[in-house]
Parts: C-alpha cells; sequence; structure tokens
C-alpha cells in the first residue's frame, strides 16, 4: 500500500494527515501553536514554532505508522495566507511573521494606493489593499524597522517556508502570490509596475510554481520521513479548503469555520471584475481561481469567548447545550469583530459587541449568540454573491467549526441553504494530500481524485420557520456595524 501526507499550517494549530490510496485517512495528528498579539490589532507567529510542530507532528505519525515510510509516496501543504515571513541571504527568518489577521498597516494600505494608483492596482491584482495582505506588511518593516528590513532579501508565506526547511528548496505557489498583492493575476507573474510604485525590487520575490509541481524530496530526518518522500508545493489554506471540498467546477460553495471564516466560489476565468468586493485569487487546481469573502474573527472569536469565560473545559462540553438555545439566543446579538473586519467592511478599527444582554441570559446564551454572529457575518458574503448573480443552494461546511452540528443547522438556517458535512472537516489538509495523490500519479485530475476521497457524511436542510426569524436577526445584524462605528473610532485611543 502506498500513502500521501497532506500537511496544514493553521493558524490555531498544525495538522497533518495520513492517506490512503482511497483516499481514506488512516492517521491524524494536531499539534496547537501560540499566537503573540504585542498590541491591539497586531497579530505575529514564529516561523520555527511552525516548523517544530510540523516536525513533530511527522515524527509523531511516522512512529505510529507499522509500515515501512518508504510507503508514503508524497506530501504537499496548505498553510494560512498573507503571512511575511522576511528572510535573509542565508534564508534566515528576519523577524516574527506577520500574519493574515494582523491590522497595523492602514497607512501603508493608503501609500499602496498612492503610489500604484487604486484603478490599477485592481486592475493588475484583481485585489484592493487591504491591512491582511502580504504587500503592506512588507511596506511596514520597511518604514518602521528599517534595520530588519536592510537584511531581508526575500520573502515567502508560511507554508512555502516550511517547505522550505523540510525540502531545502524555496519558493511559492500561484495560489498563495495571489494573495500578496503582487502578482499580476491576468499575466500570472510578479507585477513590475506594482513592485516598482512601491519601491520593491522585482528579485525581492520568490520564484513562481504550481501548486502541483514538485518542489524537491523531503531531507528533514526529524520528520521521520524517507527521502525518496516526494514534496509538492500546495497552496493557500482556502485554495486547499477548495481541492478537499471538491469545489472543483463552477456553481460550487465552500464554507470554512477555521480561525477565520471564509465563503468561497469556484471561477474558471482570471478576467472577471468584482470591483475589490470579493477576494479573487488563484486556485489549487491548475489555472482555476476563487473568489471569496472573509470574517476576520470566525472560529476565534469562539475560542476567544472560551478562552477567557471557560477556560478549563474541552471544547465540546464549552458548546455543549447550545441547540437548546432558541434561534436569535433570546435576545442577544453579537457581531464578531473582536479583531476588525474584512468583508463586507474593511475595517480595522471596528470591534466587536454583545447586545441587548438582559438578567435573564445564561453562558450558553453567550455560546448561541457567538455562533450566530460568526454565521450572520458570513452570511454578508453569501449575500454579497447572491446578489452578483451566483446560485447558492448548496454548501460544503469545513473548519473546526463543522465538528459540531448545532452549528452546522445555524448555517443551513441562516444561510438558507443545504449544508454539506463531508466525512473529515479537516478540507485544507485534504485538499493538500490530494495535491500530493495528482502530483503522484495517483489520479489524473483534482476533480477524479475528489471522486475517489471525498465522502459526504451529512446533510443539513433549512426548517422554513427558522430562516424567517434569522431573516429578521440578520436584519438588525446588518446594523450594528453602522450604529457602532463612529464609537469604535472614539474607543481605540483606549485600547491597550
Ligand atoms: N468542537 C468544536 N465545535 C465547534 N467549533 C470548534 C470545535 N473545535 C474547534 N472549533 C473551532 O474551530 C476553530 C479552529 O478551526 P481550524 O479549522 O482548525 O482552524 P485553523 O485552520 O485556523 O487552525 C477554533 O477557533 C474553534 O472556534
Ligand atoms: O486571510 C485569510 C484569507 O484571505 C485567512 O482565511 C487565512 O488564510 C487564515 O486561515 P485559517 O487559519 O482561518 O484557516
Amino acid at each position: 500500500m502506498t500513502y500521501v501526507v497532506g500537511v496544514d499550517i493553521g493558524t490555531s494549530a498544525v495538522k497533518v494527515l495520513l492517506v490512503d490510496l482511497e483516499g481514506k485517512i488512516i492517521d491524524e495528528v494536531s499539534r496547537p501553536l501560540s499566537l503573540s498579539q504585542p498590541q491591539s490589532g497586531w497579530s505575529e507567529q514564529d516561523p520555527e514554532e511552525w516548523v517544530k510542530e510540523t516536525e513533530e507532528a511527522l515524527k509523531e505519525l511516522t512512529e505510529r505508522f507499522d509500515e515501512d515510510v518508504s510507503e508514503i509516496e508524497g506530501l504537499s501543504f496548505s498553510g494560512q495566507m498573507h503571512g511575511l515571513v522576511l528572510l535573509d541571504h542565508q534564508y534566515n527568518v528576519v523577524r516574527p511573521a506577520i500574519l493574515w489577521n494582523d491590522t497595523r498597516t492602514t497607512k501603508q494600505c493608503q501609500d499602496i494606493y498612492e503610489k500604484v494608483g487604486e484603478e490599477r492596482l485592481l486592475a493588475i491584482t484583481k485585489n484592493p489593499a487591504l491591512e491582511g495582505f502580504t504587500l503592506s506588511k512588507i511596506l511596514w518593516v520597511k518604514k518602521e524597522e528599517p534595520e530588519n528590513f536592510g537584511r531581508a532579501a526575500t520573502f515567502v508565506l508560511p507554508k512555502d517556508y516550511v517547505r522550505y526547511r523540510l525540502t531545502g528548496e524555496l519558493s511559492m505557489d500561484y495560489s498563495d502570490a495571489a494573495g500578496t498583492l503582487l502578482l499580476d493575476i491576468e499575466k500570472k507573474n510578479w507585477s513590475t509596475e506594482v513592485c516598482q510604485a512601491v519601491g520593491l525590487p522585482v528579485s525581492f520575490c520568490p520564484s513562481l510554481v504550481d501548486s502541483t509541481a514538485q518542489t524537491g524530496t523531503v531531507t528533514d530526518a526529524d520528520t521521520g520521513l524517507s527521502r525518496s518522500t516526494k514534496v509538492f508545493a500546495g497552496g493557500a489554506d482556502n485554495a486547499c479548503g477548495a481541492v478537499g471540498a471538491g469545489i472543483l467546477t463552477e456553481g460550487k460553495t465552500l464554507c470554512s469555520i477555521g480561525t477565520s471564516g471564509v465563503v468561497l466560489s469556484y471561477e474558471a476565468e482570471a478576467d472577471k471584475d468584482f470591483g475589490g468586493d470579493a477576494h479573487y485569487f488563484y486556485h489549487a487546481a491548475p489555472d482555476a481561481l476563487y473568489t471569496m469573502g472573509v470574517t476576520l474573527a470566525a472560529g476565534y472569536s469562539l475560542s476567544w469567548f472560551k478562552v477567557v469565560f471557560a477556560p478549563e473545559e474541552e471544547f465540546e462540553d464549552f458548546v455543549d447545550g447550545v441547540e437548546e438555545v432558541p434561534p436569535g439566543a433570546r435576545g442577544l446579538l453579537f457581531t464578531p469583530y473582536i479583531a476588525g473586519e474584512r468583508t463586507p467592511h474593511a475595517d480595522a478599527f471596528i470591534r466587536g459587541t454583545f447586545t441587548g444582554l438582559d438578567t435573564f441570559h445564561r453562558r450558553a446564551d453567550f455560546v448561541r449568540a457567538v455562533m450566530e454572529g460568526i454565521t450572520f457575518s458570513l452570511n454578508e458574503s453569501i449575500e454579497m454573491f447572491r446578489k452578483n448573480g451566483k446560485t447558492i443552494d448548496t454548501i460544503v461546511s469545513i473548519g473546526g467549526g463543522a465538528k459540531n452540528e448545532a452549528w452546522l443547522q445555524m448555517q443551513a438556517d441562516i444561510f438558507n441553504a443545504t449544508i454539506v458535512k463531508q466525512k473529515s472537516e479537516q478540507g485544507p489538509g485534504m485538499g493538500a494530500a490530494m495535491i500530493a495523490a495528482y502530483g503522484c500519479g495517483w489520479c489524473d485530475t483534482l476533480a477524479g481524485c475528489a471522486d475517489r476521497f471525498l465522502e459526504e457524511a451529512e446533510q443539513f436542510e433549512p426548517n422554513t420557520q427558522r430562516v424567517e426569524t434569522y431573516k429578521r436577526l440578520f436584519a438588525l445584524y446588518q446594523k450594528v456595524y453602522h450604529q457602532t462605528k463612529e464609537l469604535n473610532e472614539e474607543l481605540k485611543d483606549f485600547r491597550k
């Protein structure tokens, strides 16, 4: 028997999956990652921790594996997007990685618009200047940490750095490159125009490869893997999540609730214009793209609430009982803007709210309100896609949030769509394993691989009465952003 491994460098954890020829998950290991928030709106991780936890996870997997490790034929990666890993000439890390949910770069986003021009930026990169994207982070280091910037010779994204440490080869794939704001989407190469406008040499950008390209073999003995295991580039976690959820043709929609929350739809062409409302990035499937709306703190809002109010409890116990709370959490409304927001309100300064607090509210009401608020936020992206003419009647739901059945039912009722739960909620890791399987020649296309590997476990249908209740609540939810925006502008001076 032969196997492949999918490695997902998430924000909350590194997850590795061992998958057989039929797509069955034989074993999996998850190792938590720490997150550093030195100031409000800042979010950093230590790339060395990604490497160490990936090595440990692979070691645990290979030690439990009772066949010859050379039977593990291929490995690929999925990784949290946009995070800046600056490297010096010897490829040593220059400073901690600045992550996708770090919003310190509002000034640099304005600079990008001024230097490149808003219209040109949208025409070239198909995306707006957002704090989360990599370019503004590079410019922040250039301005605020000139010494660090002076040492930097190039940059990569989180999974690229881990892959470099496992293989000795450095590159970036198109699905992640699209999220840097430096890629010319239609021409599919680094944009000389954007680089020149912001004062970066094109040579600062790493070499580009397809997600399915082989980028060496495993040379890192600490993983326990064989040196013959082929390594494939892999992709952005949402691109890999799309592969792992079978979002490989037009008309298919994904909802992912990980640390962030994502609604994603397949696109076959690179020449569309969404005016920057939706993110428009390369897929991990050859030459395909996707559009996406992002909630910055989705699963993160729920895990924040658990860390603050129930740190000792297991997650399953903490969310137990939400199914008994009625829709609307007995008049309690939550907005998940605890780290700012992206879609539809690109706003680094907005913060979250609980509205409607009453003496009768108990903890389960709060937990349900948090889950509902996160889902309302994702529904804003679904509404945006529907308004643009997309039909969204079935959605594949993945990520840590898909572990909870009450939440999957909430998604069906709030999105007014059938929710499909797959056998494994680990879409990005499975997508990475499928990229490795395709790279090893196990299947002719990723779609063929999806037919063989992916199995639907359950469907959740919307309930007419709850759909109506949630429509009323969603209209209230949508008011909160506008009614708290100004307050938050004034409160930001107190955030320490
Ligand atoms: N049992 C559970 N029920 C509901 N949500 C969960 C459960 N376990 C974890 N989560 C949510 O899943 C999120 C992590 O999802 P995951 O897809 O692993 O994220 P990432 O890829 O960002 O590391 C957590 O922030 C948490 O809110
Ligand atoms: O910034 C984005 C997408 O643009 C995020 O979706 C990151 O890619 C992080 O993903 P998770 O850790 O939540 O999976």
